[in-house]
C-alpha cells in the first residue's frame, strides 16, 4: 500500500473555538493508481493534501506513506520521507528565482538523489523547449506552473501530490499536462492523489474521492 488515511480528523483554533475541518476521513491509494480529490470549496480537500504530505498532523486518526505513520516520524525523518518518495505540485509554484528553467529541473531531480536524464524530451513534452534558459520571473504564470510539474516529475516521486495543477492553464495545454502526469504514474507505477474542482478532469483519473463538510460523501 501507497497511502494509507484512516479515520483522520482535524480541528483548527478560531475564535468561535474550534472549528472541525475533517471529520473522520479514510481511503486508501496503491501504487500506479491515481485518485481525484473533489469537493466544494472549504469542504478540506487542501488541509487534507497538507496532512498527506507531512506539512502538518492530524489530530486523530492516521496517515501512513509506504507503511510509515507519518505523524509518528521525527521531524527529519518525515522531511527524508518527503526529499525521496513524495512529489509536490501546490499553487505556489515555489520556483527558485536565481536558476533557470533547466537548472530549476536538474536542481530538484539531484535533491531528490535522481539523475536528470533527458531535459530536452522533457522540455518538449512540458512545451518549454525554447525557454530552458528563461529564469522563472520571465515566464507566464501558465509556463511557471508547468515548470513546477516538470519538477516534480523530474524526481520521479512514487507520490505525487497535486493542488489544482493545471489551474492556470487553458483546457488543451492543462489535458496535455494531465496525460503526462498520468503517463509517468504509469511508466514508474508511482500513486497520483490530486485536488480538482473539475469534474472533467477529475474523470481523467482512475478513482474519486469526493468531501462534503469534511468527510467522504
Ligand atoms: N490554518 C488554518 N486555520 C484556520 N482555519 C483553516 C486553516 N486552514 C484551513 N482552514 C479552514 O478549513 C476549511 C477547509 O479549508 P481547505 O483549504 O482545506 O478547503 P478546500 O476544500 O481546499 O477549499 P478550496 O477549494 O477553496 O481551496 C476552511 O473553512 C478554512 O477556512
Amino acid at each position: 500500500m501507497l497511502l494509507s488515511v484512516r479515520a483522520v480528523e482535524k480541528s483548527f483554533e478560531t475564535t468561535d473555538g474550534p472549528q472541525p475541518v475533517l471529520r473522520g476521513v479514510s481511503f486508501e491509494l496503491n501504487r500506479g493508481q491515481t485518485l481525484a480529490l473533489t469537493g466544494e470549496s472549504g469542504s478540506g480537500k487542501s488541509t487534507l493534501l497538507h496532512l498527506v504530505a507531512g506539512l502538518d498532523i492530524p489530530d486523530t486518526g492516521a496517515i501512513e506513506v509506504e507503511g510509515h505513520d507519518i505523524a509518528k516520524m521525527s521531524d527529519g525523518a518525515r522531511a527524508a520521507l518527503r526529499r525521496d518518495a513524495v512529489g509536490l505540485i501546490f499553487q505556489q509554484f515555489n520556483l527558485i528565482p536565481s536558476l533557470s528553467v533547466r537548472d530549476n529541473l536538474t536542481f530538484h531531480a539531484r535533491l531528490a538523489g535522481r539523475e536528470p536524464g533527458n531535459i530536452a524530451e522533457l522540455a518538449e513534452r512540458l512545451g518549454l523547449l525554447g525557454h530552458l534558459d528563461r529564469f522563472p520571473e520571465q515566464l507566464s504564470g501558465g509556463q511557471q506552473q508547468r515548470v513546477a510539474i516538470g519538477r516534480t516529475l523530474i524526481a520521479k516521486p512514487r507520490l505525487v501530490l497535486a493542488d489544482e495543477p493545471t489551474g492556470n492553464l487553458d483546457e488543451s495545454t492543462g489535458d496535455a499536462m494531465m496525460a503526462l502526469m498520468r503517463d509517468m504514474v504509469t511508466e514508474t507505477g508511482a500513486g497520483l492523489l490530486m485536488v480538482t474542482h473539475s469534474i472533467r478532469l477529475a474523470d481523467m483519473l482512475d478513482e474519486r474521492l469526493h468531501l462534503r463538510a469534511g468527510r467522504v460523501a
